[in-house]
């Protein structure tokens, strides 16, 4: 019978199974901060963790660098001389009022806005070496490295298992028991697995909205991406399931890039550690979120994150 060995839930630092392409491997700073599952639900755990890590932009690696960025629908210019250079390992929020552009940047950088036929953009999106805007970028491994997560679950009408599976058996060549293994770890990494494990070929939209939603960021994480966008990723959930998959992001940030586009100012301010201010398709301003939210250089941002408009 399948992952029965599992006696313990495992933090969302474990490794991968050994046996699991390193393709799916990431790197496992937890482990250097001494941090479990169980400490990590600590507030003062976590701000330990924040406090040891370098807050100035520059000594922080850089995951993707937008350049130049313009985008458009038609004639319409949605985004306007977009700079920014967004941090590996760190959680980046983007905040702003309805229409400023925050989706619309957040699709491109996995190139999601391809399907939209009036859409176009200008200017320059790294991530690594890689283009992502160059015609010759395979947009398909783009999706791979670079995850999104939607504002409403969106589970495929299949088991929770062949949810997770789905990408792996389209981009990797593995075993039964590999496959097993990486659903397994993808679910632990998710912090769902304890919910799900005993009715994994059930279907996943028999879940409840949070669980679908952890089901979705398990699948995402399957396809071993080193980003991870999310649109909004709580904005259907209930409070309880909005604070599981908060704790969610702030524990994945030890291994992934995570960019996430929230009208919830407190939100913001719980998970990220830089925030972009958006307003009529510019960045007003992008800092720390401490900064952002306590000692903004900006009128306007300090107008939107005290509720003043928005
Ligand atoms: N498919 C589309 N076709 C035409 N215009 C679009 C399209 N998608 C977005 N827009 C326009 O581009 C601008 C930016 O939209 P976008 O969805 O990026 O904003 P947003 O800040 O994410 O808004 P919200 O917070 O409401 O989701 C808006 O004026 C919007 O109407």
């Amino acid at each position: 019978m399948m992952m029965t060995s599992v006696k313990k839930a495992k933090s969302v630092a474990d490794p991968l199974p050994s046996n699991v392409p390193s393709a799916v491997a990431g790197n496992n700073a937890m482990d250097d901060v001494g941090v479990n599952d169980a400490t990590l639900k600590n507030a003062a755990v976590k701000q330990r963790i924040a406090d040891e890590r370098p807050q100035d932009q520059d000594e922080v690696e850089t995951a993707i660098h937008i350049d130049n960025f313009n985008a458009f629908y038609g004639s319409y210019q949605a985004l306007h001389d977009i700079q920014l250079k967004i941090p590996k390992n760190r959680v980046t929020a983007f905040i702003g009022p309805s229409g400023c552009g925050k989706t619309t940047l957040l699709r491109w950088i996995n190139r999601m806005n391809d399907i939209v036929p009036t859409a176009r953009a200008e200017g320059t999106i790294s991530l690594g070496g890689l283009d992502v805007l160059s015609k010759s970028t395979d947009v398909v491994d783009l999706r791979r490295q670079v995850g999104i997560v939607f504002q409403k679950p969106n589970p495929f009408p299949k088991s929770i298992y062949d949810n997770v599976a789905y990408g792996p058996r389209l981009h990797l060549k593995i075993s039964r028991s590999e496959l097993d293994d990486l659903v397994e770890w993808s679910l632990q990494k998710a912090a769902v697995w304890d919910e799900v494990k005993d009715r994994l070929r059930k279907p996943a939209l028999g879940l409840s909205g949070g669980q679908q939603q952890r089901v979705c960021i398990a699948r995402t994480i399957a396809t071993g991406p080193e980003v991870l966008l999310m649109d909004e990723p709580c904005s259907a959930l209930d409070p309880i399931s909005t604070s599981s998959i908060e704790d969610l992001i702030y524990e994945l940030r030890q291994q992934y890039t995570i960019v996430i586009v929230t009208h919830n100012m407190q939100q913001a301010s719980r998970v990220s550690d830089r925030t972009g201010f958006f307003y009529h398709g510019r960045v007003v301003e992008y800092g720390t979120t401490d900064q952002i939210f306590t000692r903004p250089d900006e009128k306007q941002t300090e107008d939107y994150v005290t509720g003043k408009f928005g």
